[in-house]
């Protein structure tokens, strides 16, 4: 594998922007793909948003906001991906969508680039089945937001080989993030221990046990946690706290994952938190405001 000099990017939501946003900023060539221009525009003016905060904030220079916004570019189409070393995908958290993302992607690569998901659950070994390259694919599971947080967790799939791994290794320490080692599992570390804790607030909330305020400020001033867990679960996507949920629950086999039927209503009601204006707290105004 020769050096990682450009980044592929699939989905330009909060975690493809947030990749993209990193990888810049760290020297590399970017590649954003989404489904529509739109998405991808719109993905791109949050990054520019995102970096205008930390200059604004004394973080960033200017000129070093202008440099990382100059290497990203719009893909207008998965060919578009085709000159990337690295291909990170990230795309909603659903298994066939992901499949169906790798099989289009696939021949379109060079056979030696390195295909990653930043999927938070899904099988590393079974997405890499799905692929012609299950020895050059990867998880590479960041998190939100990317440029906040320190951790990303690099996930081996069983025929991972050991290149892929040091490459992945060396992007995430040119990030300068940390990267901790996770054995495919269902939902890795974090999320096998913070979504079952985010489910079990749904269900405190359920159960009439406090109010959205009550929980968020009780694990707040309780806890220390930097947010309530209903506005986490708002932060990461009800959708995909969802989806995670599930997954724990059919790989592990065990009652104790089941998702909280009030969570499984605020995704079919389309409530998914915050990229939707609307989850555990109404964000459409200017304060947000409990829903329960
Ligand atoms: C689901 C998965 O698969 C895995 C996951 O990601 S799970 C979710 C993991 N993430 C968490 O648990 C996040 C928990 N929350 C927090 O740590 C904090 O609330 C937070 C860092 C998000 C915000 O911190 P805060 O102090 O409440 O708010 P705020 O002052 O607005 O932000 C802190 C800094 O982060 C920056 N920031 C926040 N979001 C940002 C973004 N998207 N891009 C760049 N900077 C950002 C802010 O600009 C701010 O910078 P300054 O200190 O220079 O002003
Ligand atoms: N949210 C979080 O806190 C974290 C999420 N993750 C993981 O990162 C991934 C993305 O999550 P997140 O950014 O939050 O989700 P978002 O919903 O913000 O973004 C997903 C993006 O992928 C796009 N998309 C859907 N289908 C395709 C496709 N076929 N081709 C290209 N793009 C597509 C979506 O478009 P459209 O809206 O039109 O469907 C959307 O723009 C998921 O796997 C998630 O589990 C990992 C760590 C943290």
């Amino acid at each position: 594998m020769s050096k990682i000099e450009t980044i592929g990017i699939v989905g330009a939501g909060q975690m493809g922007g947030g990749i993209a946003h990193v990888s810049a900023l760290a020297g590399y060539k970017v590649l954003i793909y989404d489904v529509g221009a739109e998405r991808i525009e719109t993905g791109i003016a949050t990054i520019s948003g995102n970096m205008a905060r930390q200059v604004a904030s004394g973080k960033l220079e200017e000129q070093v906001r202008k440099d990382a916004m100059a290497r990203i570019s719009a893909a207008p189409d998965m060919a578009g991906l085709a000159g990337a070393d690295l291909v990170i995908e990230a795309a909603t958290e659903d298994e066939a969508v992901k499949r169906k993302i790798f099989a289009q992607l696939c021949p379109l690569l060079n056979p030696e680039a390195i295909l990653a998901t930043n999927t938070s659950s899904i099988s590393i070994t079974r997405l890499a089945s799905t692929t012609d390259r299950p020895e050059r694919f990867i998880g590479i599971h960041f998190m939100n937001p990317v440029p906040v947080m320190k951790l990303v967790e690099l996930v081996r799939g069983i025929a991972t080989d050991d290149r892929t791994f040091e490459a992945s290794k060396g992007y995430v320490a040119q990030l300068d993030k940390t990267a901790t080692v996770s054995e495919d599992f269902p939902a890795f570390i974090v999320n096998r221990i913070l979504l079952p804790m985010i489910n079990e607030a749904i269900y405190t909330l359920y159960e009439g046990v406090g109010s959205v305020e009550a929980i968020d400020t009780a694990m707040k001033l309780g806890a220390n946690h930097p947010m309530g867990p209903l506005q986490l679960a708002d932060f990461i996507g009800l959708d995909t706290c969802l989806s995670i949920m599930q997954v724990l629950h059919d790989g592990l086999s065990d009652s104790k994952y089941r998702p909280c039927p009030l969570l499984v209503k605020y995704v079919e009601a389309g409530w998914l938190g915050r990229k939707a204006g609307r989850g555990f707290y109404d964000y459409r105004g200017e304060h947000p405001v409990p829903t329960r």
